[in-house]
């Protein structure tokens, strides 16, 4: 039998993850939106495209969380996003109540999915979504550390005429202005880039990732990514619905790795068909260390806003 995918909002990352995933063909997809007929609309439009790409998946558009029971996965991708000259976390509250409402009747359909969050602000929204579902954390994971290293991967080959298969990176942290690219492990084609670049222009290409989603918001006008973070997602979706046990920077509940507790925060880790199957430990230097826990901070003082 095929898996079954949910995602939850059909605006911008919704609907391009939807058409990524069709075009898998490993799932049928259940796209639910609270608007009326739209995500009904769209899935018939997408549905419509299969025979010419040459997939079979089913598409289904939804407003009745019924018809996303017994999910594989469920990816929440529901709620604001952020606009020019706002933070993702300026999107705290509003976007609370919007992942409560979503995880609630998820998880009444769905008790044994794995959960994907999307929502900014993420590391937060991750929590709410761990708290909401009572699920244990290997099945909620959030996703901005493959984004975060895709932009990474992206300025690094742009700068050396590189392919971007060939760069590799970890970008650690929080998804927020204190995320941790961690340049030492950037490697080219097996060489650290401290050998092909230099210093301060590596500090550029950090800065340039960190403010990554912020250029793109700024660019847009109104709204933000969408393609690099639906692709991001169906990078961890390949992991989990294929069992690849890849690995690769997600949100997760630490619990006591990194020195961090009871707290969403990017690292490397393995996805495979029971969700998070191991959290992998990087050693760190002393300033990355300190950087990771300063990002941690920014996530904690979110968290102690909210109460969790
Ligand atoms: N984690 C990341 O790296 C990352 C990357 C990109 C975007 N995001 C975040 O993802 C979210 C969505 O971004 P977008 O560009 O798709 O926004 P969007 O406005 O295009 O889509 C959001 C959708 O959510 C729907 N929605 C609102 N309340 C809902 C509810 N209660 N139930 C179901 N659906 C509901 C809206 O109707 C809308 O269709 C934002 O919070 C954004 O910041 C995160
Ligand atoms: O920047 C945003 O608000 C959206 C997303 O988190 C991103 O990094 O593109």
């Amino acid at each position: 039998m095929r898996s079954k995918i949910t995602v939850v909002g059909a605006g911008f990352v919704g609907s391009t993850l939807v058409q990524r995933i069709a075009e898998r063909d490993y799932a049928d997809v259940v796209m639910f939106d609270i608007v009326p007929n739209m995500p009904q609309g769209k899935a018939l439009d997408m549905l419509q495209a299969g025979p010419v790409l040459g997939y079979d998946t089913l598409i289904t558009g939804t407003n009745d969380y019924a018809d996303t029971a017994d999910s594989d996965v469920v990816v929440i991708t529901s709620g604001f996003p952020r606009k020019p000259g706002m933070s993702r976390d300026d999107l705290l509250k509003k976007n609370q109540e919007i992942v409560t409402q979503v995880t609630e009747q998820v998880v009444k359909y769905s008790p044994n999915a794995i959960l994907i969050m999307v929502t900014n602000p993420l590391d937060a929204m991750a929590q709410v979504a761990l708290k909401v579902s009572g699920f244990p954390r290997e099945r909620v994971i959030g996703m901005a550390g493959v984004l975060d290293t895709a932009r990474f991967r992206t300025f690094i080959a742009q700068e050396l005429g590189a392919s971007v298969r060939d760069v590799q990176a970890y970008v650690l942290g929080g998804h927020g202005d204190t995320m941790v690219p961690l340049s030492r492990l950037c490697t080219v084609a097996g060489v650290p880039i401290a050998e092909l670049l230099p210093a301060e222009r590596i500090e550029q290409i950090v800065q340039r990732t960190r403010d990554g989603g912020a250029e793109i918001v700024k660019l847009l006008g109104n709204g933000s990514a969408y393609f690099a973070p639906s692709a991001s997602v169906l990078q961890m979706l390949d992991s989990i619905i294929l069992d690849k046990k890849m690995i690769m920077p997600c949100a997760i509940y630490l619990q006591g790795e990194y020195g961090l507790n009871n707290l969403f925060v990017g690292v490397p880790a393995k996805l495979g068909a029971k969700g998070l199957e191991q959290v992998i430990e990087v050693e760190l230097q002393e300033q990355e260390k300190a950087q990771l826990q300063k990002s941690a901070d920014a996530v904690k003082e979110l968290v102690n806003v909210l109460g969790l």
